[in-house]
């Protein structure tokens, strides 16, 4: 991995200014997905050195929330321009410890930086109100305030951009903020970590640390200083965290698992459809919570639909993330082509038709063909369960009404999409979905300016868009009797 700036293979935490290794002097392997081999490591800290992290946010939470927001605004400006000037870097990080082709990762690392950008500007835009009150003595005002400590506990599809998702709005908010990133992807957090430092974040303001998720989760969870939690990963986890936050009635942000059903209806431009599915699917290597998990496409286009993704799908380039060309990179471990292998086998064990694709590619390790199943119905596993992985598979429907009921039939309510010409139809479907996000027309929902997030068991709050900083404010109003 040949980075530009190599200040940014950073090999300890930033706690309070400082790079410290863990109390315990032990270290975490990071390797490479694609072959297999470690690049470097990474701290375990310890719950006590959690708490260190926790008494240094809580020391600069008192000067910067009180920071004029126009100055918190300059430093989020100075993070943003020295994460575009060295996303190159970012990218090779992203790329060699999570696999991503290197085209995707310079993409995330460009989309991360947009939060950044994005919520140094609503810095400025923390508004409150006035309100006429019942009696013509008292004169009511409502102000907005910043919620104090926060903690960040991020996965490994997007290690760039499900950090400042959440930094970006809780620092402009005047909050403070310590992100444990997941295991496999600690190197991109830790050089938005000197990359914030170069940017002039005081000391305490952003923290990374490293380590073992239950002990250093559980000190997070359990400290009444930390007042708030965002969390971005499996709804399984995200319930195991909502319980070990009630204690200390924190508040939460919850992004979590989805089931997206792209739906292609008899009207759909079909080459758009399949451009859509492509994009929606296999972004990531499937490996995206909004990826597209089940297609419905309709009885008159079924065939010439399947017959048209399949041959795009059986094209795409497997192989190593820094290779040019290449679109799909390994999948994050065996344990994610396990969960494939076996969606793929249920599928076929019950009827489904392969298409393309369908094993371990040529390439070995966690390398996956990229596949397409027909024939798919309700009743398999790939249809309830988030694949996470390079497989579409691909649903028969009939009517309007029967494909609504099939997509909704489901506990995740994260991204959902569609596919019409009819406007009135647009309606009728958008409206009817139940959940977060709908994409109508395209696979590609996700970006700084919009209110991301989901319903049901899919989450709880939204990141990005003016609402995302609300998540890290509190709403305080003053009732006063001035006769
Ligand atoms: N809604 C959204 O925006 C997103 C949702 N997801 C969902 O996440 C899943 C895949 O991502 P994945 O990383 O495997 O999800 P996980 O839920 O397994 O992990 C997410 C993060 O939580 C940490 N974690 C796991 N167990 C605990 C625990 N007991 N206490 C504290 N932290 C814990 C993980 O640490 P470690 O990895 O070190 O074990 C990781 O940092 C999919 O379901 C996907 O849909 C993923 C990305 C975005
Ligand atoms: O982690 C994810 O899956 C991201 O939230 C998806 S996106 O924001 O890049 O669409």
């Amino acid at each position: 991995m040949k980075l530009k700036n190599p200040t940014l293979l950073r090999d300890r935490c930033l706690v309070n200014g400082e790079w410290v290794s863990g109390s315990k002097g032990e270290v975490i392997e990071v390797d490479n997905p694609a072959t297999g081999k470690i690049i470097a490591t990474v701290p375990a800290l310890s719950a006590s050195d959690t708490e260190n992290a926790i008494h240094a946010a809580q020391t600069a939470f008192r000067s910067w929330s009180k920071m004029a927001a126009k100055d918190r605004t300059a430093v989020l400006r100075r993070w943003f321009t020295l994460m575009v000037d060295n996303a190159d870097d970012l990218a090779a990080l992203m790329t060699a410890e999570q696999g991503k082709p290197l085209a995707e990762a310079k993409g995330e690392a460009l989309y991360a930086a947009s939060f950044v950008e994005w919520f140094a500007e609503e810095a400025k835009r923390v508004y409150g109100e006035t309100i006429p009150a019942p009696t013509n003595n008292k004169r009511i005002v409502v102000i907005k305030q910043p919620i104090g400590v926060c903690a960040a506990i991020t996965p490994w599809n997007f290690p760039a951009a499900m950090i400042t998702r959440k930094a970006a709005p809780a620092l402009a908010a005047g909050c403070t903020m310590i992100v444990r990133p997941a295991e496999k992807t600690p190197l991109t957090a830790l050089a938005l970590a000197e990359l914030a430092q170069q940017a002039g974040m005081p000391a305490g303001v952003f923290q990374v640390i490293t380590g073992d998720a239950r002990e250093l989760g559980g000190a997070l969870t359990a400290s009444d200083i930390v007042t708030k939690l965002s969390f971005t990963g499996s709804t399984q986890v995200g319930r195991l965290l909502m319980a070990q936050c009630a204690p200390t009635i924190k508040k939460l942000s919850l992004e979590l698992g989805g089931n997206a059903p792209f739906i292609v209806f008899e009207d759909a431009d079909l080459d758009a459809a399949v451009e859509g599915a492509l994009a929606s699917k296999y972004r990531n290597a499937g490996q995206t919570c909004v990826c597209s998990n089940r297609l419905y496409v309709q009885d008159a286009v079924y065939d010439q639909f399947a017959e048209k993704l399949a041959a795009r799908v059986a094209a795409l380039k497997v192989g190593e993330g820094h290779q040019p060309e290449v679109l799909i990179g390994p999948l994050i471990d065996g344990n994610a082509v396990k969960k494939v292998e076996e969606h793929i086998a249920d599928a076929l064990a019950k009827g489904a038709r392969l298409v393309t694709g369908g094993k371990t590619h040529a390439l070995g390790g966690t390398f996956f063909e990229p596949t397409v199943l027909a024939e798919v119905t309700q009743q398999m596993k790939i249809a309830r369960e988030e694949t996470f992985g390079p497989v579409a598979p691909l649903f028969r429907f009939h009517s309007e009404e029967e494909v609504i009921a099939m997509a909704n039939d489901t506990e995740f309510g994260l991204a959902a999409y569609f596919y019409t010409e009819n406007v009135r139809r647009t309606w009728r479907v958008a409206e009817a979905l139940e959940y977060g996000m709908v994409g109508h027309n395209t696979g590609l929902i996700s970006n700084e300016v919009a209110p991301f997030g989901g319903v049901k068991q899919s989450g709880l709050g939204r990141e990005g868009s003016h609402h995302g900083i609300d998540e890290y404010l509190e709403i305080k109003y003053l009732c006063s009797e001035i006769a």
